[in-house]
């Protein structure tokens, strides 16, 4: 099997990150369930598990966004005690303000953090070509595509050229069609970029066919029970079947989720 990652060069400004017995409760709820992992530099790694079982709170307590109860998070080593600055996070709503163009939302994250505007112009519209959407730089949000308003909070999330990308169903709402592109269109940008990237996902597709490594949840409260190293060349098909093993990692998470009730037949 070829290496998961395609550019490892660029991998090496790309950050680690690391989750040592990390537990959230919210007064009595425990919602994350002493949960340690690893992500090293440049890896591609995906949540997946169902719904309420503690994704969502375990990407904002790994971004500095919520406390943790216990544990820690450590960054390139460093114990993360504040929001992390140096990422991007995209999320199943685009949040992309209405009132400015897709290209002047890309560039508010350049304004808000102070920089230079002439090359933050020109590296949007670099993402926007490599997203394929630099035809549609001028236009507003409404007049976009669910998946164009996605590829712009993609953008957005790489102008500063963060060493980090984290997405939360950053596709759950886009239709399949649209999903199996934009999942390759991904794939692309980050076997060029080498970012470290954490997903979190409901969809074995998607799970399967980006990660290095996929890490599956219980239900709540949530724990890391299996983790998937996925062995598919890259880039990977639109459709996945074709590949035995594809088969055989998601007959695993299928067996897990029934052996966990989530899936009853
Ligand atoms: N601020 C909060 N206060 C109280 N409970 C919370 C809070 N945030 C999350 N929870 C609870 O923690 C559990 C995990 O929520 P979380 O959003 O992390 O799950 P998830 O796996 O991302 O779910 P989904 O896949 O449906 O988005 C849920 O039971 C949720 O209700």
């Amino acid at each position: 099997m070829n290496a998961p990652i395609a550019d490892r060069t660029k991998a090496a400004d790309a950050a680690s990150i690391e989750g040592k017995n990390v537990v959230k409760t919210f007064g009595g709820f425990t919602a994350v369930d002493d949960i340690s992992f690893a992500i090293g530099k440049g890896e591609f790694v995906s949540l997946i598990g169902p719904s309420g079982c503690g994704k969502s709170t375990l990407m904002l307590i790994a971004a500095g966004l919520q406390p943790l109860s216990t544990g820690a998070i450590l960054v390139n080593g460093a114990r993360l005690d504040r929001p992390l600055t140096d990422i991007g996070i995209v999320f199943q709503d685009h949040l992309l303000l209405d009132f400015r163009t897709a290209l002047d939302n890309v560039l508010l994250q350049a304004e808000i953090r102070g920089l230079p505007m002439e090359p933050a112009r020109a590296r949007a519209m670099e993402l926007f070509e490599k997203l394929g959407i630099a035809h549609a730089a001028d236009r507003y949000p409404k007049q976009l595509s669910g998946g164009m308003r996605q590829r712009v909070s993609i953008a957005r999330a790489l102008i500063h050229d963060p060493s980090m990308l984290m997405m939360d169903e950053p596709f759950g709402a886009l239709d399949a069609i649209t999903r199996t592109q934009i999942r390759h269109d991904l794939e692309l940008l980050w076997m060029e970029t080498g970012k470290t990237v954490l997903f979190i996902t409901h969809s074995l597709e998607e799970a399967i066919g980006l990660s290095d490594r996929v890490l599956v949840m219980s239900p709540s409260p949530g724990r890391i029970v299996d983790e998937i190293k996925v062995e598919l060349p890259r880039p990977r098909p639109a459709h996945l079947g074709d590949y035995p093993s594809f088969n055989i990692y998601a007959d695993r998470i299928h067996a897990l989720f029934r052996q966990f009730g989530v899936i009853k037949y």
